[in-house]
């Protein structure tokens, strides 16, 4: 029989903390250890989540937190200013991290995986764990060796903290891949309002759109002689990343060193 795999969960009471508390305690497999957030300390973690008592009083402060319990795993949905200095408390620990939190720039990601491949960890960072968010990515990367004239554009709540969003980031980084070298449009276009053609990534453009009433969706838009194309993604749920989510828990503790993106746990 597997071992039950035993999770510490960051920002707890945020929106997709709590959603990741209720699929930790729904499934059998895997074992609330600690739940952190420091508003909601001190009461019961599965309260806080909307279900009944599970015994697991919220704490305020990460680093106690993982030195009392000592999970295998920490999943972490809390800001991008704290996303890295997690990351590293919970390698420190041996603490397998599972980052849903977005904000990593290339460089952490490569510190990061020296720390896990130093401990003998895994560890997962996943801007983005929904089915259909992958699939736009890919098929978006896939279009883009055809069709290279593209815009990525983004739309996420007025709140978020990031810009671009880390699955528009991590798109543009799967799309560079593939994506023959272009520098797109007229060499010589003028903003005369600056930032009004977007951000500017090897030769393409990202367009970060943040209003209230929405919650994730990204399109990928090409251009070519006579058509355009859009490969688009809604998000409605946040209950639709926990899938990923749980596959994420049990597969961070098969694999040495750090991965980035939750498409290299798919096949
Ligand atoms: N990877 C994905 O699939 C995915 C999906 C949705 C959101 N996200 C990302 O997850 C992050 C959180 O999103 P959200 O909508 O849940 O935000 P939220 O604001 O609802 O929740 C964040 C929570 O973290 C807490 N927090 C902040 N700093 C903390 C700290 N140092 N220690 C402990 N708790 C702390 C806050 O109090 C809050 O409760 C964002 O970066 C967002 O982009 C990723
Ligand atoms: O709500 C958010 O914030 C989300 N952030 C992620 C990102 O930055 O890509 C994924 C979707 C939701």
């Amino acid at each position: 029989m597997n071992e039950i795999i035993t999770v510490a969960v960051a920002g707890a009471s945020g929106r997709m903390g709590r959603e990741v508390v209720k699929m930790v305690l729904g499934d059998p497999a895997l074992k609330l250890a600690a739940a952190v957030s420091r508003s909601a300390a001190g009461q019961d973690a599965g309260r806080m989540a909307g279900l009944d008592s599970c015994g697991v009083e919220v704490k305020s402060d990460l680093e106690s937190a993982l030195a009392e319990t000592r999970p295998d795993v920490l999943v972490d949905f809390t800001t991008p200013h704290s996303a890295v200095a997690h990351t590293r408390l919970a390698i420190e620990y041996g603490v397998r991290p599972v980052m849903g939190t977005t904000g990593y720039t290339p460089e952490d990601i490569e510190e990061l995986d020296k720390l896990c491949r130093d401990k003998g960890i895994g560890g997962l960072i996943a801007p983005n764990f929904s089915i259909g968010a992958i699939l736009m990515m890919k098929f978006a990367a896939e279009a883009a060796k055809y069709m290279p004239h593209l815009e990525i554009i983004e739309y996420h709540g007025d709140q978020k903290l990031d810009a671009p969003s880390g699955t528009a980031v991590k798109t543009a980084e799967l799309i560079s891949e593939a994506r023959q070298e272009l520098r797109q449009g007229n060499p010589d276009e003028k903003e005369t309002i600056e930032g009004s053609r977007g951000g500017y990534y090897n030769g393409f453009r990202i367009h970060s759109v943040r209003l209230p009433g929405v919650f994730a969706q990204q399109e990928v838009v090409f251009g070519a002689f006579g058509q355009t194309l859009k490969i688009r993604h809604d998000s409605y749920d946040r209950a639709g990343y926990m899938p990923g989510v749980n596959t994420a828990v049990k597969k961070v503790m098969t694999h040495t060193g750090l991965v980035y993106g939750f498409e290299h746990y798919m096949d």
